[in-house]
């Protein structure tokens, strides 16, 4: 409080974001055939978007008391009045990297239709084949709204997709030559990172006046500062059928055990997320939160137990949990640079039955491993899915039309916004496992908490 008893408005702290330098030239789409825009429609640089809304309204902590009095904003995305592009002179390219992830296809097609059919692009839209090596060993490929009009319907990329390949140097080579200045890159944390650096050798060169945009996508929603990534609630829904064929595989088997492996190499947000939705499962474990094997209260005890009172377990696994117990061979990776790890819903199997086999000899067992890695990334998009991934392209061609670069387009607390990429390139989101959705899953499971400082296996 102010001595006056007013409470103080907090000052903005503006992620603010490079612009190019450019004409200032009416936004076509005021002027668009079909379309008369309100007044309102376009947005004013001015529109913000706040990262926090919740406030601890009590006298303050030191950091209470900042947070307060500073809010940490971004500028609101959508049109603007005036853009720094002619669409006679705008060339486009849009590559797609990493993990499959279901939207990917839709993103690229609404960026081709709004380029096309918002903004009058004719001609200047490009896909770039196979991730980021394709800038500068294959072909680029000419897009219209034509060429893409099915491409919603379908899982994967149709442009293709790689993970390595990142020769920064090269790429910006093939970004000059082919005389683009808008780059679009639809990827997870390592495209943005790869992103961030195209941008910094962009602006280190001087002479190129290109716009980068970033478009976030990863089943793992393990990208930060953004809500989530488009795709990760179809990966869910998928997810849970496995789930589901867990459940009546382990209710058909006296003493029977379903093992769900899910992907989240570093985060578990699908896994907890299945597990919220599915509400079969006995027990989640996931990267955030160490677990252990044998002795009491470890998991095969507490396994023991749920199979006893019930006849069956449910069991979910992330891909990324208890790494710190599966055997490794050699420090191993993928071509850009991830941790690649054994198969631990294998080990997780051949672990107990092992135990069960020291423990409980002459008693039944029927263990069911289901692993429908791919099949949970590789479908379409679902609705809503689909509306999230035309308005996160809408917005990116929004921003780099308006001649923002180095930016990520994303939702903050549901309302789009334009986030400084370097910051999205570095941001981490794993689950918070002090958060109330990780305590919500702890009373769907009942599962202890796995902390007593037990033997290492
Ligand atoms: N630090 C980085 N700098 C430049 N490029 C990177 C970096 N990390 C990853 N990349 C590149 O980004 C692309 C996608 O990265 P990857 O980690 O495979 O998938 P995702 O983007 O889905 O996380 C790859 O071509 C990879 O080489
Ligand atoms: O076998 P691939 O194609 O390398 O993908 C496996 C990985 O993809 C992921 O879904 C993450 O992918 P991204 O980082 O590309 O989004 C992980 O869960 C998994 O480890
Ligand atoms: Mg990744």
């Amino acid at each position: 409080m102010d001595d006056d008893g007013e409470t103080p408005m907090p000052s903005l702290e503006l992620h603010k974001l490079p612009t190019l330098a450019g004409a200032a030239i009416p936004n076509p789409i005021a002027r668009h055939p079909l379309y008369h825009p309100s007044p309102s429609f376009f947005i004013s640089p001015a529109d913000v978007v706040l990262r926090d809304i919740l406030f601890d309204a009590s006298p303050a902590s030191a950091a209470g008391e900042r947070r307060r009095r500073h809010v940490a904003a971004y500028h609101r995305a959508g049109p603007r009045r005036e853009v720094a592009f002619d669409p006679a002179t705008v060339r486009a390219a849009i590559v797609t990297c990493g993990g499959l992830c279901p939207g990917t296809n839709t993103v690229v097609r609404e960026l081709v239709v709004g380029l096309s059919e918002l903004y009058g692009v004719r001609g200047g839209v490009f896909g770039v084949r196979n991730g980021y090596r394709g800038f500068y060993s294959d072909e680029v490929v000419p897009l219209d709204p034509a060429a893409v009009e099915h491409w919603h319907k379908a899982g994967g990329t149709a442009l293709g997709t790689s993970r390595g390949g990142f020769d920064l140097a090269r790429i910006v080579d093939a970004i000059e030559r082919h005389g683009f200045n808008q780059v679009y890159a639809v990827g997870g944390d390592g495209t943005m990172r790869g992103a961030a650096r195209i941008h910094g050798e962009v602006r280190r060169r001087g002479r190129l006046a290109v716009a980068v945009a970033g478009i976030p996508k990863t089943v793992d929603n393990d990208v930060g500062v953004i809500d989530r990534s488009f795709g990760f609630h179809t990966a869910v829904e998928a997810a849970q059928q496995a789930i589901a064929a867990g459940h009546v595989e382990d209710e058909s088997a006296a003493k029977g055990v379903g093992l769900v492996k899910l992907m989240g190499r570093s985060a578990g947000h699908i896994a907890l997320h299945a597990t919220l939705s599915s509400r079969d499962v006995d027990c989640c474990l996931i990267p955030e939160e160490d677990f252990y094997l044998r002795g009491a209260g470890g998991l095969f005890d507490f396994l023991y137990r749920r199979i006893k009172d019930n006849g069956h377990a449910v069991v979910v696994v992330a891909e990324g949990a208890g790494q710190r117990l599966v055997p490794r061979t050699a420090a191993a990776g993928d071509e850009s640079g991830n941790e690649a790890f054994l198969d631990v819903g294998a080990w997780l199997k051949a672990e107990l039955r092992a135990w069960w086999e020291e423990e409980h000899a002459g008693e039944v067992l029927t263990v069911k491993y289901i692993d429908p890695t791919y099949m949970i990334r590789a479908v379409p998009a679902n609705a809503g899915d689909n509306l999230y991934c035309t308005l996160l392209a809408h917005a990116a061609i929004h921003g780099a039309m308006a001649g923002y670069t180095g930016f990520v387009s994303g939702t903050i607390n549901g309302n789009y916004a334009y986030i400084p990429m370097d910051e999205v390139a570095e941001a981490k989101n794993p689950v918070d496992t002090k958060d109330h959705k990780w305590a919500w899953v702890r009373s769907i499971t009942n599962q202890p908490d796995f902390i007593r400082a037990g033997p290492t296996s």
